[in-house]
């Protein structure tokens, strides 16, 4: 009978041969890739779009050991693309519903299941035992601070992002000379459309393409299978072909998180990266809610009456075309918002007894196209609709779409 190499390096469990059997036969990767992926951990921050698809593939692949980071709870319209969840886990935090998953697929990968915000006070502390970063996060600053963590910790950090139909892939940090997120982004972008009631939309695929990249990323990085050279790798899904890469520079001599000569952001634990990225966003929503001109506004309540009396109205929709296609109220009139600024005139009624109700998906941006036909015509009675179409669901027709 053959006997087994005792010499040889061994797998934890017999049946690992079977389950990792197909990438272990890889050219390049073999028992050793394996081994390092058993040996190896990975800390995912954000279990929502890419870091679903991202853990799937790291704990299918077997990766040792899976740090899961996330504050929020799943929501119905998260299932679209975020696919550790289920109609089951809505309201359930998503680290814990993300873990219950991968722990279904892969019984054999520790996890560790963290439902907290990563800020500054505990960034290093949480991230500090893990080798890889993965950042699957949606927001500026806490790109800038897993970035700032991982120069500080010596580790690279995989970050993804994705809209609409645009993904980006990028390995900040890479071996002794990477560029980190500051290098490249010295400065956060203009605070964008702070509180806007737009949705920016995004196709699942797309987060599940970028996610699954970063997985691959982490893989080859931990087996040694990645070259170790900086790009940065954009994805667009209608374009022909729809990947380009773009080469990274090494690390700037000037940045104030790696570079030599940079004058140096400070304790990580002190630093603001909330007031950093243009401070939080106004929340409009609250804002709507205390009616500090109420013969300016109006609210669903109110509006169902004038439907229902012989008042003299007009309604505005100011919500993007594609939105209005979704759902709308009965004889209101698309105007989106943009439109609407550069010149309200050709849409205001002429006779002056007509009144003029705003509205839009969650209540601010008709505050802002109230204000402007208001600027131009101050003899009109223009009101906003208060909470938008959102309020009209929750408050009068529940049969009303909401998205
Ligand atoms: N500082 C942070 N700490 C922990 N998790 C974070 C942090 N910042 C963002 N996240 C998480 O990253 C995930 C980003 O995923 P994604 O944008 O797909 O989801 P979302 O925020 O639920 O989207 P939506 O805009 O529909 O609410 C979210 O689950 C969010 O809670
Ligand atoms: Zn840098």
């Amino acid at each position: 009978m053959a006997m087994v190499d005792n010499d040889l390096p061994q797998l934890s469990h017999l049946d690992d041969y079977q389950r990792y059997g197909r990438q272990m036969v890889l050219d390049g990767f073999g028992l050793e890739g394996q081994l390092k992926l058993q040996n190896s951990s990975v800390v995912v921050i954000g279990a929502g779009g890419l870091g679903c698809p991202a853990l799937q593939y790291l704990a299918a692949a077997g990766v040792g050991r899976l740090g899961i980071i996330d504050h929020d709870t799943v929501e119905l319209s998260n299932l679209q693309r975020q696919i550790l969840h289920t109609d089951k886990t809505i309201g359930s935090p998503k680290a814990v519903s993300a873990a219950r998953a991968i722990a279904a697929l892969n019984p054999r990968v520790n996890i560790d299941v963290c439902p907290t915000a990563l800020d500054s006070s505990n960034a290093l502390s949480i991230l500090a035992p893990y080798d890889v970063i993965l950042d699957c996060t949606d927001n500026a600053p806490t790109r800038y601070l897993l970035s700032d963590s991982a120069v500080r910790l010596r580790k690279p950090l995989v970050s993804g992002a994705a809209q609409k139909f645009d993904g980006q892939l990028c390995i900040y940090n890479l071996g002794d000379d990477g560029p980190c997120y500051r290098c490249i982004f010295p400065k956060p972008p203009a605070p964008e459309m702070a509180g806007s009631c737009e949705e920016t939309g995004i196709l699942g695929a797309v987060t599940g393409i970028i996610g699954n990249l970063q997985a691959l990323e982490a893989i080859k990085l931990i087996t040694g299978l990645h070259d170790g050279k900086a790009s940065l790798l954009l994805f667009n899904a209608l374009s022909v072909p729809p990947f380009r890469t773009v080469k990274l520079r090494s690390r700037k001599p000037t940045c104030a998180a790696c570079g030599i000569e940079g004058q140096k952001i400070g304790a990580i634990e002190e630093t603001d990266y909330v007031a950093f990225c243009g401070g939080a966003r106004p929340d409009w929503l609250e804002r709507g809610l205390e009616v500090s001109r109420p013969e300016s506004r109006i609210c669903v309540k109110e509006l169902k009456s004038v439907f229902e009396s012989n008042v003299n109205h007009t309604i505005i929709d100011v919500r993007p075309r594609t939105e209005f296609g979704i759902c709308r109220l009965s004889r209101s009139t698309s105007v989106p918002l943009n439109i609407l600024l550069a010149n309200p005139a050709p849409y205001l009624p002429s006779d002056k007894s007509c009144q003029v109700f705003v509205l839009c998906r969650l209540g601010n941006d008709s505050q802002i196209a109230a204000d402007a036909i208001r600027v131009i015509d101050s003899n009109l009675i223009v009101k906003d609709v208060v909470g938008g179409l959102r309020a009209w669901s929750n408050e009068i027709d529940p049969s009303f779409p909401v998205y």
